[in-house]
């Protein structure tokens, strides 16, 4: 044998030795699969599918080809189309394909050209898959790719998993995707297609030009590729070790966060921030980033890790309840020790509790109310406490949240004043209004607006044989 032909069939051994080992070692084996191919006609997915053609006799694969036409470049791109069908035709493949205007599904729903195309090739993918009984979609993704990717999204400020970059394989509707070549660089590619005499119709990448993913790849990766030119494997072996460390993290995350949430509903998430705190700080961000994804069924691209700072500074806040907007309407409200993610307006639970003893009444938003009966000496008054004579009140007391209308007289101030109007003046939160609590006697009035207000009822009176204390713990 010659020396370059003995060269060339060292460096296929080489190459698919490394797809194999790289296959071995995410536990994947080609045997018996029914595997749809995304080919586009560039040199990634045919050497994709002219690896995968080499394997299936061996392997006993099942393959079929789908292409998707995005009618980019008129003329141009349904030749890619012709080419790829041609190819399928030589070696005996199924071939489908779908011609979808992209640029006009852009215009009308505003999605970009990546996105856009994405989700039209992905449809096309899954439909296919369904046709030919498929539960596996092989795309040619590669090492240069996972860079890129990995970088765009840290640039971005991407968080979790979703730094990991490309996965080997993830769940695609009752299937698999799986991408052999991520072991590989480009030029590995490239130098496949001419080894074995593959032309491929173009470089899909030079089109896009544009893009910010090109200019990663024009002007990154150089330096990177020089700096080391295994760089690939480097960022592929951290990619799979942030993957496995991330999905640990998570069903940890999801565990601890099982005990932190008091609700859970289709809209809205309430978690104890005390207990939430007793979390590590890694669970913690996961935590709130778990919520965030279960209310947001579509992530909004504008939600970044600012906003989960600014959660953070409202769990840290001193202040017992405060609000925070996040992008589509999801409001974050703390009350006390509870913090509620949820949309829309903010609905307060009723409620209403009849005291005739001493003891302490815990209420819905966190606080309690602790009633003291003391008899003998000066009751001392604290700034969360109110005194009263107890004979001149009428039993029993009523602890409720606010109503429509409710009024109370203040102390040293001549006739009622509305309780909106005080909560107001006070500056308390508007969602804070409809949960704290109200006290009244038997006969309704008010004689005591905890932390807020003094009402005229309050005060030691010497000559009382018996006083009862209020304390509002939050
Ligand atoms: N028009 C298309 N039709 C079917 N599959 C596609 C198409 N475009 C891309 N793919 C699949 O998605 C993979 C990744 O797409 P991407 O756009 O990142 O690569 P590409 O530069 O188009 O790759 P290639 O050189 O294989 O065309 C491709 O390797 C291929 O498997």
């Amino acid at each position: 044998m010659r020396l370059p032909n003995l060269l060339r069939k060292c460096a296929i051994y080489m190459f698919e030795l490394k797809v194999e080992s790289f296959l071995q070692r995410h536990s994947f084996s080609l045997d018996n699969k029914r595997i749809v191919v995304g080919v586009s006609g560039g040199p990634d997915s045919l050497a994709l599918l002219h690896y995968l053609l080499k394997e299936r006799e061996k392997r006993n694969l099942f393959l079929v080809v789908a292409h998707v036409d995005h009618m980019f470049r008129g003329e141009e791109s349904f030749l890619d189309a012709m080419f790829v069908e041609d190819f399928c035709g030589q070696y005996n493949v199924p071939f489908e394909m779908v011609q979808v205007n992209v640029t006009k599904i852009m215009k009308e729903t505003g999605k970009s050209s990546q996105i856009a195309g994405r989700e039209v090739r992905y449809d096309f993918y899954h439909t296919i898959m369904k046709q030919y009984q498929s539960s596996y979609l092989a795309l040619g993704h590669h090492g240069d790719d996972q860079i890129e990717t990995m970088l765009m999204r840290l640039t971005r400020g991407s968080s979790g998993k979703a730094r990991a970059g490309i996965p080997f394989s993830r769940p695609f509707y009752e299937g698999i995707i799986f991408r052999p070549f991520l072991c590989l660089t480009k030029e590995e590619l490239q130098h496949y297609c001419d080894r074995h005499k593959l032309i491929p119709r173009i470089d899909p990448s030079n089109v896009k030009g544009i893009y910010s993913r090109n200019r990663y790849r024009k002007q990154v990766l150089p330096f990177l590729k020089a700096e080391n030119s295994h760089v690939h494997e480097h960022f592929q072996r951290f990619s799979e070790e942030l993957q496995s460390d991330e999905e640990f993290l998570q069903d940890l995350t999801v565990e601890r966060l099982n005990t932190v949430l008091t609700k859970r509903e289709e809209d809205k998430m309430t978690i104890d921030i005390n207990r939430f705190l007793e979390m590590p700080l890694p669970l913690q961000r996961r935590g709130i980033q778990l919520i965030l994804n279960y209310l947001y069924k579509e992530k909004p691209a504008s939600l970044s890790a600012i906003h989960i700072d600014q959660v953070f500074s409202l769990i840290d806040h001193h202040e017992p309840s405060g609000t925070l907007d996040l992008p589509y309407g999801l409001k974050v409200i703390r009350s006390y020790f509870q913090l509620s993610f949820q949309y829309g307006q903010i609905k307060a639970e009723p409620y209403y509790f009849e005291v005739n003893e001493p003891g302490t009444i815990m209420l819905p938003n966190g606080g309690s109310i602790i009633i003291d009966f003391i008899t003998g000496g000066k009751p001392d008054e604290s700034w969360n406490s109110a005194i009263f004579n107890a004979a001149s009140l009428r039993f029993p007391l009523i602890i409720r949240n606010r109503k429509k209308g409710d009024r109370m007289t203040l102390k040293g101030i001549q006739g009622s004043k509305k309780l909106k109007d005080i909560f107001i003046d006070q500056k308390v939160p508007r969602q804070d209004r409809e949960v704290w609590p109200v006290i009244t006697d038997r006969e309704g009035l008010i004689i005591w607006l905890p932390n807020i207000k003094r009402s005229s009822f309050e005060g030691v009176d010497p000559t009382a044989e018996q006083h009862i204390k209020l304390t509002y713990n939050t």
